[in-house]
Order: C-alpha cells, then structure tokens, then sequence
C-alpha cells in the first residue's frame, strides 16, 4: 500500500488559497502526522505492508538524468515556461539532495526563496500570489492520481490544477524505480492523455468487474476508454459506470459508496435514488468496441455483474438525512476494506461504524480531527499496489 504521511505542503495552504487547492481548513500539521502514523501503524499491525511515496520518488530519481528531467517538467507543468528561469530553478533543484528536493516539489517554491536566484524583486507581489510552485496539499490521499487495476495501472489525468501534477510522481516510480520498472506494468490510462480521471472513482470490485464514478473528478468518455482498454488488455470484462451528484462532498465515487466484502457495501442514501440514477453497464463487443446498457438501478446491477441474489447495503449515518449528511461530509462511507468484512474508517463517525459492527463488519477506527479536514478518509488515503485473495 502507497500512502504519502502529511508533509510541509500543509502548511501552505492559506484562508486565500485553500478552496482552489480543495481542502475546507487548515489541518494543524504535527497532529495530522500523528494521526497519519496511527493509520499506517494499524495497516501495518494487520498485514499490510506500508511504502511512503516521498521515499519511492527518491529511490526512483537515482540517477542525475532522471532527476533533471523530473525537475524540469516539474517546473514546466507548474506553468514556468521561461528558458531563463527554469535553467536557473532547475539548477537550484538540483544541485539538492534528492530528498530535499522532492519535498521541496511538494511543499511549492516560494517567490520569496528563490527571487536572489533569479535576481527578481518579488516582494510587493507575495503577498497575494506567493508561489512560483503551487504546494500539493493533496498529495497524502494517494488513492486519487493513479490505480493498480489487474496487472497493470492507471496513471490518471487529474481534474483541478491543483492535482495535475500529482500523477507525475506516480510517473517516474513505474518508469524509474526498479521494484516496478522490471515488471512492465501495462499502463491502462496515460495522464498525458487529459482525459479527465481520478482514482476515487475507480473501485475493483473483483477481478472482472469494476464501477466507475462519472463524477466532478472522472468524464463519462474516459470511464469508456478506459473499459475499453481493460476488455483489450486484462482479465476485466465488465464496467459500470455510476452517475453521482456533482458537488465538493461528493467529488468521488468513494466518498458515497465503497466495498467492504464480497456481499456488502457502504452507500450514502442520496446515491441510490430510490433505484432512479444514472448507470451503465458496460461488456466488451465482438468486434473490440464497448457495448453499453442504460440502467438506473445500482443495487440490482451490483447483484447481476457480482453474481450475488442478496447484497447489504448498509447505509451511512444509518439512514436519518442529517447524520448521513454529517457522516458523509467528514468521510463516514469512505472505508478501507483490509480483507472481506475487515475494513478502516475514521473515529468520528460512530453512528455509522456502529451500524458497521452490527452488521458484522470488523471495524478499525483511527483518529480523523485533522486528516479529514482535507475532504478524504480511509481509502483516499490510501493506494493498493497489490491485493491478495482472500
Ligand atoms: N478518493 C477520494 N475521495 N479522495 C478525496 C480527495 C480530496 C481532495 N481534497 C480533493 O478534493 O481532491
């Protein structure tokens, strides 16, 4: 499991910054570490073995080409396009420790840090626009820029400026690092491609079947395309794409559904309509195109493609409007699953962890004060590399 253990780009997210980089408040950084490490200490305590994405991109950037190439188009898809300016600022990055200067990738550069460099007055304008890179407060929910599907993974193309670049440190850990490079991991989605999709939406239900959120964060045209290289390429042969509300509560398809066994799920109420919602199921055609059926309700499509006549749908905040709205907001759906009936949630949302354990659901609950303050609990912080048959 990739997880990213909250860093110094947390601490520049200002009142004026932090709605374009999605996060609704500024954790207080040395308690969001803590409660960080308590998750990875509870992954770990149960099976799982815990990679930090900072030290992969590290290990990945060994060698001093790599590491200029990555400094540069860094800076590049940062928006710095100035010959002059990026020779000096690739200079300045990597004359670095290659460990500083990831972090530095993730924390943003200040125009203040730099302006003796580029021998520039910046003073007057730090104020309103302080960066020269903008921090990637997003980096700790790792499940979002990419997802390992099969044998092979998505490098996804990320929806707001704020993630773009987040994928790009995926990037270089397939290319680069040897535990991945050796294995020519089948890419099912390329970033650069922009056809917008993000992990959250992308849920593996088994490995045939996998729903995908056409959301804020994911266009119905690359849920697609991307079935389409998954029929081509690997043992998946059904897709369903799930329609969801729009809205920052809601940007993913794991923040309003996620799968806990192989007959049980969370689901926040809103999203199964009454069995009237947007969905498609989506099977590979005999001439390599995608057959696609219109449907509208998930419980009965979740049965048909997972071959179960009963599922448990277990509903969020345990079905009152007001504390599945609570519950929702602060990441009460958005579980882990560990193992079939075994999964991680957030403290703060008893009524629904309860419901969990009533239901016979084995619930680890870690502390969520800060972490939750950025929009994303459990899974979003979280990204599988392997998963075992259990
Ligand atoms: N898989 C997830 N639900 N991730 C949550 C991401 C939250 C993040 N602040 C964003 O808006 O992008």
């Amino acid at each position: 499991m990739i997880l990213k253990r909250p860093g110094q780009e947390l601490e520049n997210l200002t009142p004026a910054t932090m709605s374009r980089l999605l996060f609704d408040d500024i954790p207080y950084l040395p308690a969001a570490q803590e409660e960080h490490d308590y998750f990875a200490a509870t992954l770990r305590e149960n099976g799982t073995k815990v990679l930090y994405l900072d030290d992969l991109v590290v290990e990945a950037l060994q060698q001093t080409p790599i590491k200029e190439k990555f400094a540069q188009q860094m800076l590049r898809e940062a928006g710095i396009q100035e010959e002059k300016v990026l020779a000096v600022l690739t200079g300045y990055l990597i004359n670095m420790e290659t460990q500083e200067m990831v972090a530095l990738l993730m924390k943003g550069i200040r125009k203040i840090e730099v302006a003796e460099h580029l021998g520039a007055q910046f003073q007057a304008e730090e104020i309103d626009h302080p960066f020269l890179m903008e921090p990637l407060p997003n980096l700790y929910f790792t499940r979002d820029p990419a997802a390992a599907i099969g044998s092979g993974v998505a490098l996804n193309s990320m929806t707001f400026a704020t993630r773009k670049r987040e994928s790009l440190f995926m990037e270089y850990v397939l290319k680069y690092h040897p535990r991945f490079q050796a294995q020519g991991v089948s890419l099912w989605h390329q970033r650069e491609r922009g056809e917008r999709i993000e992990g959250g939406d992308q849920l593996v239900l088994n490995e045939h079947v996998m729903a995908i959120g056409i959301s804020q964060r994911t266009a119905q045209e690359t849920v697609e395309k991307l079935a389409q290289q998954l029929f081509a390429g690997s043992s998946y042969d059904t897709v369903i794409g799930v329609k969801i509300p729009h809205n920052h509560a809601m940007m993913h398809l794991d923040t309003v559904f996620t799968m806990i066994n192989y007959d049980q799920f969370t689901v926040h109420p809103l999203i199964l309509n009454d069995g009237q919602i947007d969905l498609w199921i989506m099977h590979p055609g005999p001439e390599g195109q995608v057959l696609s059926e219109h449907r509208t309700d998930l419980l009965q499509v979740l049965k048909e493609v997972l071959h179960q006549s009963e599922l448990d749908l277990i509903p969020t905040g345990d079905g009152d409007p007001l504390v599945a709205a609570r519950e929702q907001w602060n990441d009460g759906t958005n579980t882990l699953a560990l193992a079939p009936g075994e999964v991680v949630t957030y403290d703060r949302n008893y009524v629904s962890n309860e419901l969990l354990r009533k239901h016979g659901v084995k619930v680890h609950e870690i502390r969520s004060s800060e972490l939750s303050r950025g929009r994303g609990g459990p899974r979003c912080m979280s990204m599988p590399i392997v998963r075992e048959d259990s």
